[in-house]
């Protein structure tokens, strides 16, 4: 569904990502990982064509995303920024905006207001429906901004640091909304994450990238201690409990 086939990508002359070769399917949630300035947005940025490679191809479906008329790739990509700007919208507004590459015309339909009603009744945003943006919290917001990404409807959803404001309830909750997306409805989640412990739980794939490449990529069988603390520079453990795996950092007793 997605190929992402020798991409480079260089701000100027200061080279960020190099010979990247990734694919991913349908109804697979993965996790862009690696350290701060790794260049994980970067790649998000080059698939959602916000942003693009010196050298490269991304296809989805079969098709160079440079070929897509902006409406169309608006369907079949969707992106949640790790920063982005509130405007004098109410929350209803903004996630209806989600819904605009569906319009035909310039006003929604009942399917594109029912398509909004159930995404804010999903997040728990009913009670903020009316809100303007600008007196939202931090988490509130991000869960607004994800919601119109949903409303979106698009094939793949690609999210930078999408938990980041939230607490550990709405973490949870969001990631659950996110995987649940990727098996019931088969969309291609695509995620940036920096805690390790919650990209294992939800994610089916996991991709480290380091000194401008993949490192390594694969499922649970790459989340090893080696590869964790290589990536990351830091020495770790990894545990099972409950049939679940942990990243637990090695820290000396201070
Ligand atoms: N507009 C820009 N111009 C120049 N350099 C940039 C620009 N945006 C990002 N960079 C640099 O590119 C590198 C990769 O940045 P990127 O935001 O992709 O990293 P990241 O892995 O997402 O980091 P983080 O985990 O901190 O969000 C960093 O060194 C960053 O300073």
């Amino acid at each position: 569904m997605l190929e992402v086939k020798n991409l480079s990508f260089a701000f100027k002359d200061f080279e960020v990502l190099k010979d990247i070769e990734f694919r991913a399917q349908k109804g697979q949630f993965v996790s862009i990982l690696g350290n701060n300035g790794a260049g994980k947005s970067t790649f998000l940025k080059c698939i959602a064509r916000i942003l693009k490679p010196q050298s490269g191809v991304i296809v989805v479906d079969g098709k160079d995303i440079h070929r897509f008329s902006s409406n169309d790739l608006a369907k079949v990509v969707g992106y949640v920024p790790q920063r982005y700007v509130s405007t004098r919208l109410t929350v209803f507004e903004s996630i209806l905006i989600g819904r605009k590459p569906h319009f035909s015309g310039i006003t929604p339909s009942k399917e594109d207001l029912q398509v909004v009603g159930s995404v804010i009744e999903k997040f728990g945003l009913k009670h903020l429906a009316f809100r303007y943006l600008d007196e939202l919290s931090g988490g509130e917001m991000q869960k607004v901004v994800i919601a119109r990404a949903i409303a979106q409807q698009p094939k793949i959803l690609l999210l930078d640091e999408p938990i980041n404001n939230l607490d550990l309830k709405n973490q949870v909750e969001v990631l659950s909304i996110l995987k649940k997306l990727s098996k019931e409805n088969g969309i291609l989640v695509i995620s940036v994450l920096h805690d390790l412990n919650l990209a294992i739980r939800f994610s089916d794939h996991f991709v480290f990238i380091k000194d401008k490449s993949v490192f390594a990529s694969g499922g649970r069988e790459i989340i090893t201690p080696e590869i964790i603390s290589n990536v990351y520079g830091i020495e770790v453990k990894v545990e099972t409990s409950h049939d679940q795996l942990f990243v637990v950092p090695v820290i000396p007793t201070m």
